[in-house]
């Protein structure tokens, strides 16, 4: 095999093509090979639904009305119509792409378990219209006479030819699909599942993506559909109830929610465990059932993934895992050498970067700002200026409104009022996604890492909105996107090295100290480009020998011309950091003036200074 060809995702594939395609060789029972293209047609509708859970967390109840969908509309094409088959698949994918937008559009703006209740709503409503609409679709009777599926001239109407016409699809397929997760889009769509928030003040288009991903994976189970229908030229609506849209998620919670292989696994054995338990006669549900609760008891994560953490506990209890090296809390090399600073251009030709005005002219201009949470006033007329080039420290007690007013700059909250212009531009109303867009990046006071991520791959979540491979581009590996993936991981390679963390790029993030999880955030808000930066508690939680690493750094993007807006309760910090200081109480802004000014001020010292916790 030659491995250098093989894209590293697709090794594993190899294998389980060789030992799908020969498994008829060996297995001379048309019994069987039936059950495997059961299988494989449940496994097809799984992947699809897996890509769902994997990409963006979204469970859906109605993947047996899409599969059925799939079905009907391109058995009425070819039969009814005498459309082509080839002209029928089209028909049906597209449909069924359309009604899974035309649903996901108002549900997935909620967050939530909503998609599974419409889903599900939507199962119950298209079985109806099945078993009602007789003159179209036969009803409970079915609908017969449905042409077998034929490539060109050679039709596939036995068994085995039907097996390998199946389970090659599938290979392809999942070979696809391990494309799309493996591409920038795929990085995007597992962040979007872990900390979706997280993943818009990145830039990266939550709701759409989420979209896209629900109207992908129901294509998947129409095309399932398909498949089925000029299989055994017969349908009818039992098939197709909510029953099976129940035995397709358990098949992904068995084998492991999210995993494409896990779904696998779960497919196989949750198909072939009935056959077989059938030689139990009346115990076989009572089996069934024990063979389900053991499983979801003892790996409630999913078959595939318990199998792994065994695994990998065994490999570290064997001494051979990777352990955190000794000394790792300690700041990086070149950090501890004063390399902390960024030194070297972070950001790439082309963009906006640093584009906030230097001086004293503003780059981000808040007016008159409120917002309420329910009868408490958080926010009351705040107004003030970041210029290009300056560091702002927001501060104020426990509960003074900083965070709120951070996260109304960066579209996570609307304020009631007020008004936020970037150069001019208004930001009011524009969701977290467009704001990073425009140019607003930000760090959280609890450090918004993806820890199971590696490094790298946490910067290059910073470096999405610098991409421009769309989903088909994902599937397909193309040329274009493998180039534009190569050149975002050596620009992401050398803006870690600037922080003094390409040593690790490859580690888990989460064997990150918290200094280097902080140097981190602050390099992928800053592989946005943004020209204001927002920074809300940077050195909470580091020792003094740490908080000054991350001074310096944050002192250096004065050079680029970014502005920040500094929220720490740290004084020094704040004192050595600030050019100017507005301080908070109670959501209304009580003083501005430089460091040396606030200090002195009787109204900051009554409200701030005098009660804070020394
Ligand atoms: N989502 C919310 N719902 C209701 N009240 C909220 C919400 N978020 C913040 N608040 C309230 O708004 C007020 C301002 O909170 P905020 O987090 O902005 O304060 P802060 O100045 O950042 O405080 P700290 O320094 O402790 O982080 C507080 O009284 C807080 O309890």
């Amino acid at each position: 095999m030659n491995l250098i060809i093989v894209p590293r995702q697709w090794r594993a594939l190899l294998p389980l093509a060789v030992v799908l395609w020969g498994l008829p060789l060996v297995m001379r029972n048309d019994y069987l090979l039936l059950l495997c293209n059961v299988m494989a047609l449940n496994a097809m509708v799984v992947l699809g639904l897996n890509l769902l859970i994997a990409s963006t967390g979204q469970v859906s109840l109605g993947h047996a009305a899409f599969y059925g969908l799939g079905a009907y509309l391109s058995a009425i094409a070819s039969t009814t119509w005498q459309w082509p088959l080839f002209a029928a698949l089209a028909f049906a994918a597209a449909s069924v792409a359309v009604i899974a937008f035309l649903l996901a559009l108002p549900t997935l703006k909620l967050e939530g378990h909503y998609l599974v209740m419409a889903t599900l709503g939507f199962n119950i409503i298209v079985f109806i219209c099945f078993n009602q609409m007789e003159s179209v679709t036969g009803g409970p009777s079915g609908f017969s006479g449905i042409p077998r599926l034929a490539l060109g001239s050679f039709a596939l109407n036995t068994d085995l030819r039907f097996y390998v016409f199946i389970w090659t699809l599938f290979l392809v397929a999942f070979a696809l699909t391990l494309n799309l997760l493996d591409s920038r889009l795929g990085r995007a769509l597992k962040a979007i599942h872990q900390k979706e928030l997280t993943a818009e003040v990145l830039g990266i288009p939550a709701r759409r993506y989420k979209i896209v991903t629900f109207v992908l994976s129901t294509v998947y189970a129409a095309v399932a559909g398909f498949s089925y229908a000029h299989y055994v030229t017969f349908i009818s609506p039992k098939t197709f109830d909510i029953f099976y849209s129940v035995q397709i998620v358990t098949m992904v919670a068995v084998g492991g929610m999210g995993s494409l292989w896990g779904g696998l696994a779960g497919t196989i054995l949750l198909t072939a465990l009935p056959e077989f338990l059938h030689h139990f006669e009346d115990l076989h549900v009572l089996l069934y059932g024990l063979t389900l609760m053991g499983v979801l008891v003892f790996c409630p994560q999913g078959l595939l993934p318990a199998l792994k953490s065994l695994l990998s506990a065994r490999l570290k209890t064997g001494g051979t895992a990777i352990l955190r090296p000794a000394g790792m809390d300690r700041p990086p090399a070149s950090v501890r050498a004063g390399r902390g600073r960024i030194v070297s251009a972070p950001f790439p030709a082309g963009h906006p970067a640093g584009t906030g005005m230097q001086g004293d002219l503003p780059a981000l201009k808040l007016s008159d700002i409120s917002l309420d949470f329910g009868g408490l006033q958080a926010l009351n007329q705040v107004g003030f200026d970041i210029p290009g080039g300056r560091v702002v420290a927001l501060i104020g007690p426990n509960g003074a409104g900083k965070t709120t007013l951070l996260n109304v700059v960066s579209g996570l909250l609307r304020p009631r009022n007020g008004q936020i212009l970037l150069r001019d531009r208004s930001l009011i109303g524009k969701s977290p996604c467009l704001v990073a867009r425009e140019g607003i990046g930000r760090t959280f006071q609890a450090v918004q890492i993806f820890q199971d991520f590696t490094v790298l791959d946490n910067l290059l979540l910073g470096y999405h909105l610098q991409g421009r491979a769309g989903f088909l581009a994902g599937y397909l590996h193309t040329r274009a996107e493998r180039r534009e993936e190569a050149v975002l991981r050596d620009r992401a390679l050398e803006h870690l090295d600037d922080f003094g963390l390409a040593e690790k790029a490859h580690s888990p993030a989460q064997q990150l100290s918290l200094l280097e999880q902080k140097l981190l955030e602050l390099a992928r808000a800053l592989a946005l480009s943004p020209s204001i930066l927002l920074l809300d508690e940077p050195v909470g939680g580091l020792n003094p020998r740490e908080s000054e690493v991350l001074v310096e750094t944050i002192s250096g993007l004065r050079e680029r011309g970014i502005g920040v807006l500094l929220v720490e309760h740290d004084m020094n910090v704040v004192m050595q950091l600030s050019d100017r200081i507005e301080v908070l109480q109670h959501g209304n802004r009580i003083a501005s003036g430089p460091p040396r000014e606030i200090r002195q001020d009787p109204r900051v010292i009554a409200a701030y200074l005098g009660t804070r916790r020394r």
